[in-house]
């Protein structure tokens, strides 16, 4: 027999897969079908089915919850914006609690650097849209639930339509942008819905619950945003996977509580944790601001505004590119390639991204703190010695932004120096993208 090559295996996995779809989607009509028989049965009380009763079982026993609380649960609709760091572990305990309905949102794909802690997603979902990939495993996690998945960005038209077709009970932040987060809490404020919002960065995390029983909402707390340079997402930061992962379960968790009526929902609290110590801190929020602009008692706020522009950020991590530099101080990846190795190259990316990966004969020079005296020195010194007769330097980052900046610092302290510097064009990103895939992306 003839032996079968990758292509021929991939083709058969695929088709295997849609069968597996087409079998499970079968199965969920027949088990709506048979639902409403289900739940006659002559043992169980009517509220809950024998399935739901046996599957539900050992939290059923926690007298907080208890079969009402569980009834509330199956009827419950949860939209859940964002499958990433947060998302993931929140709508795994959502979906196998038995939250009735879950929408899932995010606009994005499956990237390699997103399975060390976005857990809904593997290696074969690899650039499949994350809602699809978190479709999959959520149903297959619980199929008597209704997972709805959305691929969409979440903006001031989107979340007016989400919000009008469905009552949701709760909303889940699992987003990481500072736009998004003003987004949801005035949504949310606008439609009198809880916000359980969460973020996580390197060995740290926050938790708290917005806009519930007359608490806090997040404009009470933030009424004007935060520079946008001053933000640190975990592309640039990094973050360790179980964090997000704690902080997600304990979105799933308080959402839970919302719905099922619990006491101790963490709203006009504030959950810090720290993972490098392993310890919890619980402050108190201020009460909410009876002047806030959106849910003071007189808001000046009546409906979503441009969050973009409010935030003087995207709405979203990916790139977002800077130009600041005259196009004769750029030079694009594939004019930068001809010259690596014959020009002075200087990475200003962070020391910890320098020693991941970076390009043969580079030197390290993060931006921070390129313009400190001691480093202008050591610059002046390496320009003097290597680049003599050679008047062009490279500056490269990581997307190209960085770079900008501190030719402009460059130019500045070292003006008296024979040299032009130059920003490269995308960075390393761009870099490996187009000249050398070699070079990893992160
Ligand atoms: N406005 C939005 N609408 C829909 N999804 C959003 C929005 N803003 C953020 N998201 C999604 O929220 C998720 C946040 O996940 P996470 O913080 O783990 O980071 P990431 O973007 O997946 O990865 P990385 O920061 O490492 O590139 C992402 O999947 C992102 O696509
Ligand atoms: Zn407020």
């Amino acid at each position: 027999m003839p032996e079968k090559n990758a292509i021929v295996l991939l083709a058969e996995i695929r088709d295997l897969k849609q069968q597996l779809k087409e079998k499970e989607q079968e199965l969920s009509a027949l088990l709506a079908t048979q639902k409403d028989s289900v739940l006659e049965n002559k043992y169980c009380n009517n509220a809950l089915s024998a399935e739901e009763i046996t599957r539900y079982s050992r939290q059923v026993l926690v007298p907080e919850i208890g079969i009402d609380g569980q009834a509330l649960l199956r009827n419950a609709k949860v939209l859940v914006v964002g499958a990433g760091g947060l998302g993931c572990p929140a709508s795994v305990y959502l979906a196998s609690s038995g939250v009735g309905q879950l929408t899932i949102v995010d606009y994005d794909e499956v990237e390699l650097s997103n399975l060390h802690r976005q857990i809904l997603h593997s290696e074969d979902d690899i650039n499949r849209p994350k809602v699809e990939s978190a479709y999959d495993k959520l149903h297959s996690i619980n199929r008597s639930i209704k997972v709805i998945p959305l691929k969409l960005h979440v903006d001031s038209d989107s979340i007016k339509k989400l919000l009008g077709s469905n009552k949701y009970d709760v909303v889940v932040d699992g987003t990481d942008n500072v736009a998004t987060r003003y987004l949801l809490n005035d949504a949310c404020v606008l439609n009198g819905i809880p916000l359980v919002s969460g973020s996580a960065l390197q060995l740290e995390g926050q938790l708290t619950v917005y806009n519930y029983k007359g608490g806090p909402c997040y404009r009470c707390l933030f009424p004007v945003p935060p520079p946008p340079e001053t933000v640190t997402s975990c592309g640039d930061g990094g973050v360790l996977g179980p964090v997000p992962g704690i902080i997600g379960v304990l979105q799933a968790l308080e959402t839970i509580k919302i719905i099922t009526n619990s006491p101790g929902v963490l709203s006009g609290r504030l959950l810090l944790f720290d993972g490098s110590r392993t310890k919890f801190r619980d402050i108190k929020l201020r009460p909410r601001n009876t002047e806030c602009n959106m849910c003071g008692d007189d808001p000046v706020i009546k409906d979503l505004v441009d969050y973009e522009q409010f935030c003087g950020a995207a709405a979203h991590d990916k790139v977002i590119n800077i130009d600041i530099l005259e196009n004769k101080e750029h030079v694009n990846v594939e004019e930068f390639s001809k010259k690596l190795g014959k020009r002075l190259v200087l990475d200003v990316r962070p020391v910890i991204q320098f020693q991941m990966c970076g390009l043969p004969k580079s030197y390290n020079f993060p931006y921070d703190c390129i313009d400190k005296q001691e480093n202008l020195e050591k610059l002046r010194h390496l320009i003097k010695e290597e680049n003599s007769d050679l008047k062009d330097v490279y500056v490269i980052c990581r997307r190209g932004n960085d770079s900008q900046r501190a030719v402009r610092k460059l130019k500045e302290n070292l003006s008296d120096l024979p040299v032009k510097f130059f920003s490269v064009k995308g960075g390393l990103q761009e870099f490996s993208r187009k000249i050398d895939p070699d070079f990893p992306v992160f």
